[in-house]
């Protein structure tokens, strides 16, 4: 693999999905493969989980990892080509990009959306910049629309509960019924996590997959096309296995908060609905107005395990493109 921005960089899903299992049950299996490499990682947003899960990660594969700040306590980037740079931005990407090529193997950039203008945020110009000029791989720590490192973990997450001794029964012959709902949110929030959950389960190809959000908040069709979309999230929850709980701000009349009607939020009632579905979330997460203290505390909750599996989703990673380079 020589990035990692999206599903569409990955050669083989599964086998991307197992060497992350094979390295949760051997963490030190290849200490060495990244011996004298460094990453570097740049932090436009704030971050805890891709932080930390990915600097253990790299450790793991014997490389270093170095942590950036751009966005707090680095020079103001410019991205745009031909800008004339009068006002705030100092540094243009085409310049610092090739210098962070030359100190690191990788590059991995963590870049929120402004969720003001939607066409800036899907040209991923961010993203694409980077790749142009820094001349080295790049990894995804969430961009303006996609979080890969995070839907790895969350295919992963699911699979291991389904291969577990005891499940392994329940679904054999028939594919688990995926549902991803939206939730009440105080702030508009990027579409990313929705968005790229939906392209990795459609990839991956093996669930019933159904989106549950109030109308108007339609994500984009590039990314859900596949799924089943229903408006009434009580329908949706019928007999699901997996229920993917995540805000987003509408994604039509871009970045705005149409709706946020505390009924949308679950409860152990709506999960009463289920398949005794085991629930999850990709953190942070806003107490009793995405999700209930019930559920998040109860035992369907998955959110910690899937928070653990970062790590192997971002070594899994990093390895595959340390034996690309
Ligand atoms: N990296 C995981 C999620 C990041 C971001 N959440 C946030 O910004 C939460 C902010 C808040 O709750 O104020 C999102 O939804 O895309
Ligand atoms: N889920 C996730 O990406 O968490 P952080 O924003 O803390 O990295």
């Amino acid at each position: 693999m020589m990035h990692f921005t999206s599903v569409q960089d990955v050669p083989d899903l599964q086998q991307l999905v197992d060497a992350a299992l094979a390295y949760k049950a051997d963490p030190y299996k290849d200490e060495n493969l990244g011996k004298r490499k460094r990453i570097g990682m740049l932090f436009l947003n704030p971050s805890m989980r891709t932080r930390l899960s990915t600097q253990v990660a790299a450790q793991q594969l014997g490389m270093e990892a170095v942590v950036f700040n751009v966005g707090s306590e680095g020079w103001a980037l410019e991205f745009e080509e031909e800008a004339i740079m009068s006002g705030t931005t100092v540094e243009h990407v085409k310049d610092a990009a090739p210098i962070m090529g030359k100190y690191f193997d990788i590059l991995c950039i963590r870049t929120f959306p402004s969720l003001k203008n939607k066409e800036d945020d899907y040209s991923e110009l961010y993203i694409r910049q980077f790749m142009k000029y820094a001349g080295i791989p790049i990894v995804s720590l969430e961009s303006a629309t996609l979080h890969p490192l995070q839907s790895l973990t969350d295919i992963i997450t699911m699979q291991e509960y389904m291969r577990q001794p005891s499940k392994a029964a329940a679904f054999s012959g028939r594919k688990p019924k995926v549902v991803l709902t939206w939730a009440p949110h105080v702030k508009p929030l990027p579409q990313c996590v929705a968005n790229s959950f939906a392209q990795w389960v459609n990839a991956w190809g093996e669930a019933d997959f159904v989106i549950t959000h109030p109308e108007d908040y339609e994500l984009s069709e590039a990314f859900t096309k596949g799924a089943r979309i229903e408006y009434n999230q009580e329908e949706a929850l019928k007999d699901a296995d997996f229920v993917y709980v995540k805000n987003w701000s509408t994604f039509t009349d871009y970045g705005k908060i149409y709706n946020n009607d505390p009924e949308w939020m679950l409860t152990n009632e709506k999960l009463a609905l289920t398949n005794e579905a085991r629930v999850m979330h990709c953190l942070p997460v806003r107490r009793n107005v995405e999700l209930s203290d019930e559920i998040l505390d109860g035992p369907n909750s998955l959110v910690t395990t899937q928070a653990g599996n970062r790590v192997w989703a971002a070594q899994a990673v990093l390895a595959s493109i340390l034996r690309a380079k």
